[in-house]
C-alpha cells in the first residue's frame, strides 16, 4: 500500500515539473492576450491569423498594436517572445545596450543549418569580429563603385528580358519575383566572383528561340489570364535555389528537420555541385594573387573573393581559412540575392499602383543624371545629393515593404526594458512596422502632435535621433515625406528600420542600397508599369524569413509605346 502512495506522489511530482517545465512562460507584468491555451499559450490564435491569409508579421504588429509598445507572446511550450515596439527603446537597446544582447539563437538555429559558421550564425565575439571586419572591405563606396558595372549590366539584362516578355504577352500581364531573383543572383554573382552566372541571359536566349506565341509549353496563358513563362534556370543557380530552399523555415525543430534533409542524395548532390565551384573559384583566386603581391591584390580586387583572398596573404596566420571564405561567400548569395528582389518585388506594386509617382521619378532621373550617361550611371550619379527623389522611392520603399518583418535579440543576462523586468535567455521581436505605424494602441502612445510646433517639446522628443511620421499617414506610400522643404533627402525625417541597428545591423546595407538605386533606376527610364486586373493586384504577404508578396504581376509597358498610346 505505500509503496502504492509513493508511486503516486511520485507521478504527481513528475507531472508537476512536467507542466513547469513545458507549460507557456509568462513574463509577470507585461501584457500579453488573454486566454491563452494552457499547452499552446497565443498559438491558436496564430493559427486562425495564418488560416486567414496573415503571416506571423501580421500577428507580431496585432499583438504590439493591441497590446502596447511592450508585450510578450506565448508560442507553445517551446518558444516565447517580447515584442518591442517603441522606438526610443528599440534604439536604445540596439544602440546602446547592444552587449546585454545578442543574436537569437532562434534565428541562427534555422540558419545554421546551411551557413553553421557564417557572419550571420555566430555569436558576438571574438570570430565574428575578426570576420566582420575581413568583409567590411566589401563595403566600402570605393570597392563598391569598382563593382557596379556588374549590377548595372544585371539590371540591363532585366529590361531586354522584360522587353522580350512584353512583346510576346500582347498586353497580359506575368508574375515576377523568379526574374528579380535571377537578375539579383546575376548581379551578387559578378560582384562576388567577378563572373555572373548569366542567368536573365540564358531566359533571353530560351525565349529568342520561341516562333509562335504559345511555343511548346514555354509559354503559356494561366488561370488568372497572365502569361506563363516556363524558363529553365542554369545549373549553379538551380543548386543555389535548392540548398536555400531547404532552409528549414517552418519546421519547430530546424536541426532535427535538416538532420533528414541532409540524408537526401538531391540535396547533398546540390551541395557539392557549390561548394565543387566554390572550391575551383578560391583556387583560381589563390593561384591568382601568388603572381603578385597583397598590396597589388588589395588595390586591383573588384570581386569580393580576390579581396578576402588579398586580405588573407595580408593577415598571414591570422587570414580566414578556405571553409570560413567559402562560408561567407555562400552567405553572400542568401543574404544578397532574396532580399534585395523582394524588395524589388514590393517596389514593382508600389508603382504599379502609383502612377504619378512613377512619372515624376522619371522625370527627375531625366533633368538629373548626366546627358551622356546612356543608362550607364556611375557611382556618384546615383548618390543622394545627386538625385534625392530617387533615394526617397528607395527608403520609402524599403519602409513600406518590410522585407525583414522584423528581427530578433537574445537577452544575456536580467534586463530592465520600458519599466519590466525581462529574464536573461529572453527572445526579444523588433517588428519593422516601426516605420509604418507607431503601434502603441492610444493610451500607451506618445502624446499625439497634431502640429509641428509640439513636435520637440518634452525631454522624450528632445533625445529622438529621428523625427516623426505625420499621423495616420504611416501607411500610404509618399517618397515626399523623406524630403526636406528644399528638396534634399533627409535619412531621419522618419522611424525606419529596414535593415536594423547597432553591431549586428544587416552587413550587406551598402550593397543592398546601390543595388536598389541601380535597379529602380535603370527599369523606371525603361517602363511605365501599367494598371494590372483587381484579382492579380493583392498585398498579401508570405513569411518565409523574409517577408514576400504573395502575387507580384507586373505589365511593364516601354515608355515610348505607352506615351504613343496615350
Ligand atoms: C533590401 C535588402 C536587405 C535587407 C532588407 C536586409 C535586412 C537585414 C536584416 C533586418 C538583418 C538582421 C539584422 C539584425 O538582426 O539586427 C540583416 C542581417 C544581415 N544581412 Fe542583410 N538585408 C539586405 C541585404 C543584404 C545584402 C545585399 C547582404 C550581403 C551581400 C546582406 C548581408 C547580411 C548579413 C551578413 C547579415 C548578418 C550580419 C551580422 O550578424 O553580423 N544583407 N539583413
Amino acid at each position: 500500500m505505500t509503496a502504492y502512495i509513493l508511486y503516486a506522489i511520485s507521478f504527481l511530482i513528475h507531472i508537476i515539473i512536467w507542466w513547469y517545465r513545458f507549460k507557456p512562460i509568462t513574463l509577470p507584468g507585461v501584457p500579453h492576450w488573454p486566454n491563452g491555451h494552457f499547452l499552446w499559450g497565443d498559438l491558436l490564435r496564430l493559427r486562425k491569423i495564418l488560416q486567414n491569409n496573415g503571416s506571423f508579421t501580421d500577428f507580431l504588429d496585432l499583438s504590439a498594436s493591441t497590446l502596447g509598445p511592450i508585450c510578450q507572446i506565448r508560442l507553445g511550450p517551446l518558444a516565447h517572445m517580447v515584442i518591442i515596439t517603441d522606438y526610443m527603446e528599440m534604439e536604445s537597446l540596439l544602440l546602446r545596450r547592444h552587449q546585454s544582447l545578442d543574436r537569437s539563437s532562434q534565428t541562427t538555429g534555422l540558419f545554421k543549418t546551411i551557413l553553421p559558421r557564417a557572419l550571420l550564425t555566430l555569436k558576438t565575439g571574438q570570430v565574428w569580429r575578426h570576420r566582420r571586419r575581413a568583409m567590411g572591405s566589401a563595403m566600402t563606396p570605393r570597392f563598391l563603385a569598382l563593382t557596379m558595372p556588374n549590377i548595372t549590366g544585371s539590371a540591363q539584362d532585366l529590361v531586354r528580358l522584360w522587353k522580350k516578355k512584353n512583346d510576346l504577352s500582347r498586353g497580359r500581364s506575368w508574375q515576377t519575383e523568379k526574374d528579380l531573383e535571377s537578375a539579383t543572383m546575376d548581379a551578387i554573382c559578378g560582384m562576388a566572383f567577378d563572373k555572373s552566372w548569366d542567368v536573365v541571359p540564358s531566359y533571353i536566349d530560351q525565349l529568342e528561340r520561341i516562333n509562335t506565341h504559345t511555343d511548346g509549353g514555354t509559354v503559356e496563358i494561366g488561370d488568372r489570364d497572365e502569361m506563363m513563362f516556363r524558363l529553365e534556370a542554369p545549373d549553379l543557380a538551380k543548386s543555389t535555389w535548392y540548398i536555400f530552399k531547404a532552409v528549414p523555415v517552418q519546421s519547430p525543430f530546424p536541426a532535427f528537420t535538416h538532420f533528414f534533409t541532409r540524408l537526401k542524395p538531391s540535396y547533398l548532390y546540390h551541395v557539392k555541385r557549390i561548394d565543387d565551384f566554390l572550391s575551383g573559384k578560391l583556387y583560381e583566386a589563390r593561384k591568382c594573387i601568388l603572381t603578385t603581391s597583397h598590396e597589388v591584390g588589395l588595390e586591383v580586387a573588384d570581386n569580393a573573393l580576390d579581396l578576402l583572398v588579398a586580405k588573407g596573404m595580408q593577415e598571414g596566420d591570422e587570414a580566414m581559412s578556405d571553409d570560413g571564405i567559402k562560408q561567407e561567400l555562400l552567405q553572400y548569395l542568401l543574404a544578397g540575392t532574396e532580399t534585395s528582389s523582394t524588395t524589388l518585388a514590393w517596389w514593382c506594386k508600389f508603382m504599379t499602383n502609383n502612377p504619378s509617382i512613377q512619372t515624376k521619378l522619371r522625370g527627375h532621373l531625366l533633368e538629373r543624371l548626366p546627358e551622356n550617361s546612356d543608362m550607364n550611371m556611375n557611382f556618384d550619379d546615383l548618390s543622394p545629393a545627386s538625385v534625392p527623389y530617387l533615394e526617397a522611392v528607395v527608403h520609402e520603399t524599403l519602409r513600406m515593404a518590410r522585407t525583414a518583418g522584423g528581427f530578433l535579440r537574445d537577452t544575456k543576462e536580467d534586463m530592465m526594458i520600458l519599466g519590466h523586468h525581462i529574464l536573461k535567455g529572453t527572445t526579444l521581436a523588433f517588428p519593422t512596422s516601426i516605420g509604418c505605424e507607431e503601434c502603441s494602441p492610444v493610451d500607451h502612445k506618445r502624446p499625439k502632435l497634431p502640429s509641428t510646433e509640439s513636435r520637440h517639446t518634452t525631454d522624450h522628443d528632445q533625445k529622438r535621433r529621428v523625427g516623426y511620421w505625420d499621423y495616420g499617414t504611416g501607411n500610404i506610400f509618399d517618397p515626399e515625406r523623406w524630403l526636406t522643404e528644399d528638396g534634399r533627402f533627409n535619412p531621419t525625417a522618419g522611424p525606419s528600420l529596414p535593415f536594423s541597428l547597432g553591431q549586428r545591423r544587416c552587413f550587406g546595407k551598402n550593397l543592398a542600397l546601390l543595388e536598389l538605386r541601380v535597379f529602380i533606376a535603370q527599369l523606371n527610364l525603361s517602363f511605365f508599369f501599367a494598371p494590372i486586373p483587381a484579382d492579380q493586384n493583392r498585398f498579401d504577404r508570405l513569411d518565409n524569413v523574409i517577408s514576400h508578396p504573395k502575387d507580384c504581376f507586373i505589365r511593364p509597358i516601354p515608355w515610348a509605346r505607352r506615351d504613343a498610346s496615350c
